[in-house]
């Protein structure tokens, strides 16, 4: 039991997936595990482990943004040892080629700040994901009906007023999408040795407006989880 997780030790498999949305974890882990428990139900951030084909996986909650996945993933990694951790989130796609529906493995994240800034300091460290998963996942995606992306994304401290400026430069840069925990997960990863990887469903579009209407949000990622299990387990 942790400050913010309420699961007792062996409760949280070495493998994780990070939904933003706690009801995305309560889903996923229903339609892709077996034997799935809550292990925690703290502050509403729900997580659950069962088997997928027999490895043993856990499906938490983050919550949005980087300061709250920072808790989640530093707790699971120091406490409970997760040794895998896969964001499975959805993104708003910033390139006319990425699609709503489209699936993007983010290769780096950039940001303007992330809750390690106070470690960095002026340093511009670049998290990445770890090559091993991004392979594993960018061959699981050649299997799946979504078109998938690699590349990197923007891990932005902010849903609303993000400044206009940027846009057009990230867009320019090749940035093909924007979410808001990628980055903090990558340099958690870097730091305690851990492999990571997001893989993201792109929900919204930020050039033509289209968004997924949020039950959509929350079924249609089947092939995301698929492609999350698949990589972990490779
Ligand atoms: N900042 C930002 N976050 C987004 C966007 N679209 C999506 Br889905 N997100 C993600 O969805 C949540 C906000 O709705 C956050 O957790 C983000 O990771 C977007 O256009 N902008």
């Amino acid at each position: 039991m942790t400050v913010h997780i309420g699961a007792k030790p062996g409760d949280i498999a070495e493998t994780v997936l990070l939904p933003g949305d706690p009801y995305r974890a309560k889903w996923a882990a229903e339609t892709f595990l077996e034997n799935a428990v809550c292990v925690n139900e703290v502050r509403g951030m729900l997580g659950f482990t069962g088997t997928w084909k027999g490895n043993r996986v856990t499906i938490h909650g983050s919550g949005m943004g980087m300061p709250s996945l920072s808790i989640y993933a530093n707790e699971l990694i120091k406490d409970y040892d997760a040794k895998t951790l896969i964001r499975i989130g959805s993104c708003g796609g910033m390139q006319d080629d990425v699609k709503v529906r489209d699936v993007i493995l983010a290769m780096t994240a950039s940001s303007l700040s992330t809750p390690s800034s106070g470690i960095f300091k002026e340093f511009n460290f670049a998290p990445c994901a770890d090559f091993g998963l991004l392979q594993a996942a960018h061959n699981a995606a050649k299997g799946k009906s979504a078109t998938t992306h690699v590349g990197g994304i923007y891990s932005s401290d902010v849903f609303y007023d993000e400044r206009p400026d940027l846009n057009e430069q990230m867009v320019r840069h090749g940035i093909l999408g924007v979410e808001m925990e990628a980055a903090e997960l990558y340099n958690l990863a870097s730091r305690y040795g851990r492999r990571a990887l997001a893989v993201l469903t792109v929900s919204d579009h930020l050039k033509t407006g289209e968004a997924l209407p949020s039950d959509q949000r929350e079924r249609s990622f089947g092939d995301m989880v698929e492609i999350a299990l698949e990589a972990a387990f490779a």
